[in-house]
């Protein structure tokens, strides 16, 4: 049964394309690692899959769950990180996600948040302003908000980037708790030996999916190359048609 279901989705910013076409599903309690080269259309899918970004044309349809039932991590450049914010804060965030503002006020659950940030390795943070934390911190930081979220369905978008190791290492456990559990967890990655170890799932996109599948299978010498090949022969400028195809420049395909 899936979680959510992608059919014919084209996504883009003033009618170009940056997902094209795309047809599949994430299956529930599925641990799907999403691919690709830069500017292949990842964090853009995300946001589709959120309600973020309309659809130029097809459709995401959530299988039993409401949008609120979606834990949603943006890039962490997108994280205004001047607000004047401590960590309890932003982990209470979670709360407000999951509950609605007017219970969350009422009160935090303490033992739920210390729990969060000890599960996260920040015990004793509650009190630091988020413009203190270095980068793995602000992630586990982030990682905690999305415990106390509690949401059947996770989207984390580039969790890794410019992360230390031990962090990388940390997180990747918590992720696959959340798997355990049975929640289905999508995460935009770049390290393939990370995504061979720990993601069963790949959905590997140029835009277009290369391929969407076991990991093993998804994740070929041959399938990166081409994906990456099919990521610099796009024409960025190319306007979106429904008729004539892709956007590619001509030849671009070898
Ligand atoms: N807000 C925006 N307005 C216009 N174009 C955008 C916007 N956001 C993304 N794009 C374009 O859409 C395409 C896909 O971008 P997207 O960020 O989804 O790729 P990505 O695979 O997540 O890349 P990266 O790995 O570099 O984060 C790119 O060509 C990008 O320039």
């Amino acid at each position: 049964m899936s979680a959510i279901r992608i059919e014919d989705l084209t996504l883009g910013y003033d009618a170009h394309p940056a997902v094209h076409h795309l047809d599949g599903a994430f299956e529930r309690g599925s641990l799907t690692a999403v691919m690709g080269p830069n500017g292949s259309g990842k964090s853009t899918l995300l946001k589709g899959m959120i309600g973020a970004i309309k659809p130029l044309s097809g459709r995401v349809t959530l299988d039993g769950i409401d949008s609120r039932d979606i834990a949603y991590l943006p890039q962490i450049a997108e994280i205004d990180r001047s607000f004047p914010a401590v960590v309890a804060d932003l982990v209470a965030l979670g709360f407000w996600k999951r509950r609605g503002l007017f219970s969350a006020i009422r009160g935090v659950d303490r033992k739920e948040m210390e729990a969060a940030l000890a599960a996260v390795g920040l015990v004793g943070f509650e009190r630091r302003p988020i413009d203190t934390l270095s980068g793995g911190q602000l992630q586990r930081a982030l990682f905690a908000r999305v415990l106390v979220q509690d949401a059947p369905v996770i989207l984390l978008d580039e969790p890794f980037a410019a992360i230390d190791q031990r962090t990388v290492a940390d997180l990747t456990e918590l992720i696959k708790h959340w798997h355990g559990e049975a929640r289905t967890v999508i995460a935009v990655l770049h390290d393939a030996e990370l995504v061979r170890e720990a993601f069963p799932r790949t959905l590997l996109l140029a835009r277009e999916a290369i391929a969407w599948g076991d990991t093993e299978e998804a994740l070929t010498a041959d399938n990166l190359r081409r994906a990456r090949q099919m990521v610099e022969a796009w024409d960025e400028h190319a306007p979106w048609h429904e008729h004539d195809g892709h956007g590619h420049k001509h030849g671009a395909h070898q």
